[in-house]
């Protein structure tokens, strides 16, 4: 079984560490028969995931944060290969909600002897997601994060905490199960997974493998409910915390008058005013 690490050299905070001299200490602990190809530039790591399932890698392994994992696990859909995961973002959803090591020996430890499942795999506008997607404040967080210069979750913390005094809903028609809803959009998230990322449960109780897409919605955020929120995030208990309402669906749409920021997996990826979100069902196997 040959195994691909394709590593994203610029992400993760500790820039100490000689990712690839690790990389291969671990693998070749494990007996594994694999290679390392780093990525030179963003996007990069779809067109190497392509390349290496074409030639016949059985797993395929993100090395870095949840971009990277959306871009490797791009590039394997309708190809042989496995996504696997060796965490090394600030948020690592995937890797969480799949129960998946977050210590690097650890990780590629499992990416050399997995076993195999499949899960769904979401499309907002196009773009494909494997966590999360969302139009909103997290998506508005998402771009300002973006021209942060500085990454981690302290940053994040920081620009979500400033954006919240001047962020507004928005008016959104929302069509799912043949209903159509109007309603305002502080938050609307569409879960594949249960969390963001560092273990915030938007939607604690999305199953990967269900055909389903958890949609969350939250209104509005006065002070004391978006307290309610962040302890219901922290803890999983939002959908019973009266801050927000939940549907599940696989094909959504969203319209809005005045164009609104979207996310795909934690990377802010435009603005639009109509939405159309699907499912498509166990589109991707992962070695976990
Ligand atoms: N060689 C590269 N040079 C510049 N950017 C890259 C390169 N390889 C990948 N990228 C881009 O870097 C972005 C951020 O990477 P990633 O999410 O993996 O790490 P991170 O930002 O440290 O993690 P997190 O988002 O969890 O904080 C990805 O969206 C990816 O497109």
């Amino acid at each position: 079984m040959r195994i691909c690490f394709i590593l994203n050299p610029t992400s993760g905070t500790n820039r100490t560490q000689d990712v690839p001299a690790l990389l291969t200490r671990y693998a070749t602990a494990a007996g594994a028969d694999f290679e390392i190809r780093p990525t030179q530039y963003a996007g990069h790591g779809e067109e190497l995931a392509r390349q290496a399932a074409a030639e016949g890698c059985r797993v395929v392994v993100a090395v870095g944060g949840d971009g990277t994992v959306n871009e490797v696990a791009r590039g394997l859909l309708r190809s042989t290969a496995a996504l696997g995961i060796v965490p090394r973002g600030s948020g690592n959803g995937l890797a969480r909600h799949l129960r998946l090591p977050l210590d690097l020996p650890g990780a590629v430890r499992r990416a050399c002897q997995p076993t195999f499942q499949r899960i769904d795999a979401g499309r907002i506008n196009g773009r494909w997601f494997f966590c999360t997607a969302g139009l909103g404040f997290d998506a508005h967080v998402s771009k300002k994060f973006a021209q942060a210069g500085t990454r981690g979750l302290s940053t994040y913390v920081k620009v979500a905490l400033r954006e919240y005094r001047s962020y507004r809903p928005v008016p959104v028609q929302v069509e799912l199960n043949g209903q159509v809803v109007e309603t305002s959009c502080y938050v609307l998230a569409f879960a594949n997974a249960a969390q963001y990322g560092n273990n915030a449960y938007i939607a604690p109780r999305a199953n990967i493998q269900d055909g389903l897409l958890d949609v969350c919605l939250i209104d509005a955020l006065p002070l004391l409910r978006a307290v309610r929120v962040g302890v219901g995030l922290a803890l999983g208990t939002l959908p019973t915390s009266g801050g927000a309402v939940y549907h599940t669906s696989h094909h959504i749409r969203v319209r809005t008058r005045h164009p609104l920021g979207f996310h795909v997996d934690g990377d802010y990826a435009g603005d639009a005013t109509e939405f159309e979100v699907q499912l498509t069902p166990l589109a991707l196997e992962v070695a976990v």
